[in-house]
Formats: C-alpha cells, structure tokens, sequence
C-alpha cells in the first residue's frame, strides 16, 4: 500500500480536514495519479524484487481496479460523524479533482457505491449521490467527446467496466447475449444480426435457438402489469384510448394491454419468429389491434410522417438496441404522443450494478427533459420476482428492486 492508500484508511479519529486535506493534495499534486490502483502497487513491488532478484518479471493478469475511492469507501467508520462525513466528502471532491474514476471495480468484484453502501450509508447520503453526480457529469461528458454518440464507459480504459457490458447497461435490455458463434457478441451489438437469429418459446422465456439466451423471461411479468397500467393515464377510460407497444417478445405486455380493452392497440415487431408466433396466436385477428411490422426506426416514422395517429401510452423494450437508439426514439415519442399520454420503458439501464443503474435513472432525467419531459420513477421491490438465472449465459439484471420510469410532459 503507497502512503496515499494508507491515509484513505483514516488511521486518525477523528477525520479532520487539518489532518487529512493538506497531506492528500500534497500527494496528489505530486504527481501521484488520483487512479493508482493497489494492483498497480502491487506490479510495481513485484516488478522491483525480480529486478534484484535478477529475475524476469511474471505479469499481472488481475483486472480488477482498487482506486483510492475504493480504499476510502472500504474504510468508512460505522460510526462515522456528520462533521467528519463533510470532510470525507471534501477529500471525495479533492479526488475528483484530480481525475479519480466513479465506475472502477475494486478486487472484490465492487464499485466504489457497492462499498459506501455496505459502510451504512444510504443511496440518500452525500458521499453515495456525490458518487453519482460524478457518474452521470462523466456519462454527459463522454457523450459530448464523442460526438453525440452514446458509449456508457471509456472503452480506451480497459480496466474499467468492459464496453462489453457497457452495452448491456444502456440498452433495452438485459437480453442482450451472444448468439452467433463467429462473432459473439454481434446479436447483442447488431441489430441485423439478432434480425436474422433463430428464436426459439420455451414456456417461460424468449430465446436464441442456437446459444439459448433470453430475449424475454417470464420474470419480469409483474414489470410488465405494472407497466401496462401506467400506459393508460384514465385508467376509467382505457376503451378509448390508443396504445403503442414497441417490442412483442413474449406478447406479456400486450397481454395486459388487451385486458383493458383499449380502442387502438399497437404493436411494433421487427423480428420474423416473433411475427410468426403472433400470427399464429391470432394477434392480427384481433379487432382492435394493428401490427406494425418491422423496426419502429422505419414503421414509427412513417407514422409520424402521416401524422393520423396518436397514443395515449406508448412503452418501449426491444432487443439489441443501445442508449443511443432510444435518444432517436424520444423524438419520434414527442411526436405521437398526445400532450397528456405517458410514455414508458423496461428499465434495464445499467442494471447490472446498482451504482450504474442510479447513474442512468438520473441521465434518463437529464434527457427527456430536453423534450419538456418529466421522468418520474416508482421504486419496486423484486427480492420476490428475480430468477435463478441458472438457464441464461449471465444474469442481467443485478438490482433487487426496479426503478419503473412513467414520462409525461411537464
Ligand atoms: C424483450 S422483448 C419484449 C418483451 C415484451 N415487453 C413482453 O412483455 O413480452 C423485445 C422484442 O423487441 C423486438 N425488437 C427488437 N428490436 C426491435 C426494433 N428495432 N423494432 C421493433 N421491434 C424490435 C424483438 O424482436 C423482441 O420481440
């Protein structure tokens, strides 16, 4: 551990700004990176003994990352008081500064929210929504190098959390796993790639044939109940009201919708087994229902464009789509919905770990409200709902509770 570590785990009580915020700039104005990691201490060490060792150095292959914010957070005090939190948070603030990450995962698999959380302090206390502010200015930030293109995380940082994940994190789903052999990440990435995948019903999920991941679980059907209601905003009104629905999967939502027998239930369909599947169970048969078949990119806009149509609720989750495709959808939302109508989503952002999931809850915020819209989230409880996952390559959604987002204009 370098002298930086050691002072992140607050060997003096009580933690004083006297103490800590000139020995902590001192370090860092030195030249000390506000990112060196234990693992880099730790190559560094190794690297010396075999040099006098006159030994060839053995690689690192760990890829974990335990930032000086991991060490701060890991060392919390329990009992912690409120004059020394604001001097943590002042040295959290110094960190920043100087360039610390917020989304690093430390040796034991954790974010540096995991471990403030774990410290007592709630997803309400300064130190865990500094974190978070820190996560979303970086995202917003990011967003803006990149030129208006989305990318969850620094894909030039390999030690960060994977691009890889990064995708799962910001698309529509959780069902974003590799199917075609070649290439195993292409469904997950490539839309026309999961366009032309073999799906196959199970009873309880929508899989690739080939690979068997879930496109839909049967878990997330409380989500969808939920979800349906929030699509009709009279709920003593649903038979006049027109519906969208982007994304059939295993037609649970619509399912719902139906129930309420609305005027106009639409739905928007890409893939040819699910169209199939829909066919077959009598979903064009239905009076009151319209399908749009292929991408809502190409039927939505042409929907647009005739300007007859608009919904008083319209709910989005796909598969095989980014952040970056439903920033192109809030446009096309603003057009067709009615000034009172609720738009809502399957809210898998960055929930495969709860500090990501807290950061896109807010970023999600910061963007409908470019359009004059409010998000408004309802927190759920899933200790009861959420899977095994024993029969899908890796779990996607890692939270046990779901944020349900209801978006109206303001
Ligand atoms: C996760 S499932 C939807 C599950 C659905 N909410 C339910 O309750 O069963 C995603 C669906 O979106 C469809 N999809 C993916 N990309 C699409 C796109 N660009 N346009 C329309 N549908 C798309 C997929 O084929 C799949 O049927």
């Amino acid at each position: 551990m370098s002298e930086l570590h050691s002072l992140l785990t607050f060997p003096e009580r009580p933690i004083s700004q006297s103490y800590y915020l000139p020995k902590l700039q001192h370090f860092l104005k030195s030249g000390i990176p506000a990112t060196y990691t234990l693992e880099q201490v730790a190559a560094f060490e190794r690297e010396e003994k075999s040099e006098c060792e006159g030994e060839e150095c053995n690689a690192d292959n760990s890829t974990s990352n335990t930032t000086p914010l991991h060490i701060l957070a890991r060392s919390l005090p329990l009992d912690i008081k409120n004059e020394e939190l604001q001097v943590v948070m002042n040295m959290m603030n110094i960190l920043f500064e100087y360039g610390a990450g917020w989304n690093f995962i430390d040796y034991e698999d954790k974010t540096v929210g995991d471990l403030i959380l774990e410290r007592n302090q709630s997803r309400e206390s300064p130190l865990y929504k500094r974190l978070v502010e820190a996560g979303v200015s970086a995202e917003l930030l990011l967003r803006k190098l990149n030129g208006g293109d989305v990318e969850f995380l620094d894909t030039d940082e390999p030690e960060d959390i994977s691009s890889e994940e990064a995708i799962q994190m910001v698309s529509g789903g959780e069902k974003q796993e590799p199917v075609v052999s070649d290439d195993n990440d292409a469904t997950a990435a490539n839309q026309q790639v999961y366009l032309k995948t073999k799906l196959e019903y199970k009873n309880d999920a929508l899989i690739t044939k080939e690979n068997k991941d879930g496109v839909m679980m049967d878990w997330e059907t409380k989500i969808m109940e939920i979800a349906s209601e929030t699509l009709f905003p009279d709920l003593k009104a649903t038979s006049s009201a027109t519906v969208l629905n982007i994304g059939f999967g295993m037609g649970i939502i619509d399912t719902f919708i139906q129930a309420q027998k609305p005027f106009r239930h639409y739905i928007c369909e890409a893939h040819p087994d699910v169209l199939a599947k829909m066919r077959k169970d009598g979903w064009y048969e239905k009076d009151n229902v319209i399908i749009l078949e292929g991408r809502w990119q190409d039927t939505l806009n042409k929907l647009l464009d005739e300007g007859d149509v608009f919904f008083d609720g319209i709910y989005y989750d796909t598969f095989s789509e980014h952040y970056q495709d439903m920033l192109d959808l809030y446009d096309v939302v603003v057009g067709l919905i009615k000034p009172e109508g609720v738009f809502s989503f399957f809210n898998g952002l960055g929930a495969d770990r709860s500090l990501c999931y807290d950061v896109y809850k807010e970023i999600v915020e910061i963007d409908v409200a470019n359009y004059g819209m409010k998000c408004d989230y309802t927190k759920y409880s899933l200790d009861e709902q959420l899977p095994d996952w024993n029969d899908v390559k890796r779990s996607y959604f890692n939270c046990n509770y779901y944020y349900h987002p209801r978006i109206t204009f303001v």
